[in-house]
């Protein structure tokens, strides 16, 4: 399977949202990642419902929604009835996470789950089989911007080894701190999608950022 590049719209020029959407669709870029943040699990507020209904309308590829929020589960059917297609939730954040992941699917979309950089690997072990992705965060949650976690790589490199043991089909997702400088590294540690925000938007033509980013990731 190619490796993905999935443009972090929290990085977005948010007046000018349709306009980087439209840039998305036009690129290289496998996903559109979107970060919804609520103040409270994580020390920031990005943005909610109304805008990724905005998004949806133009949005033409997979919509992989990553939830750095508390009680997720009582927003699983909305996040379905505006376009996501992939729903990540925090392990952090949720006490009952099978029944969490069995209900994200039973809406018919992939479940994720995202691990903390302080979090062990481990804590998947009971649930590896039924978890579609999992996102390593290789930042703290919360911002965009942030230096890249260099423990990520060890954290990559267990997991790959955990899912072929068992056999799971979850594909590892990194997010935080991707540039040109650590893409292929990652990929080699055996990733599978690249979240990339600031890197891809500050730079002088994001949509070259994205080509370039896929032909690293999948040279
Ligand atoms: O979940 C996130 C932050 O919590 C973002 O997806 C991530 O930070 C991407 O931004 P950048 O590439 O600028 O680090
Ligand atoms: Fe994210």
């Amino acid at each position: 399977m190619s490796k993905l590049i999935a443009p972090s719209v929290l990085a977005a020029d948010f007046a000018n949202l349709q306009r980087d959407i439209e840039m998305i669709n036009n690129s290289d870029a496998d996903w559109i990642h979107i970060d919804v943040m609520d103040g409270v699990f994580v020390p920031n507020i990005s943005f909610g419902i109304p805008v990724i209904k905005a998004i949806q309308k133009h949005a033409k590829k997979t919509m992989d929604v990553h939830l750095m929020i508390v009680n997720p589960d009582q927003y699983i059917s909305t996040f379905k009835n505006i376009g996501a297609n992939n729903l990540t939730v925090h392990f952090e954040a949720c006490t009952h996470l099978h029944r969490t992941i069995q209900a994200i699917q039973k809406e018919g979309m992939k479940a994720g789950v995202a691990l903390n950089p302080h979090t062990p690997i481990s804590v998947l072990e009971d649930v590896i089989m039924d978890i579609d992705l999992i996102c390593l965060m290789s930042v703290n949650p919360g911002f965009g911007g942030q230096n890249f976690i260099e423990n990520t790589y060890k954290k990559i490199i267990q997991l790959k080894h955990m899912i072929e043991q068992s056999g799971s089909s979850a594909l590892i997702e990194i997010d935080g701190g991707v540039t040109d400088q650590n893409a292929h590294k990652l990929i080699s540690a055996g990733a599978d999608i690249l979240v990339a925000g600031s890197f891809v938007f500050k730079s002088q033509n994001p949509s070259e950022t994205i080509q370039n980013l896929r032909l690293l990731a999948n040279s």
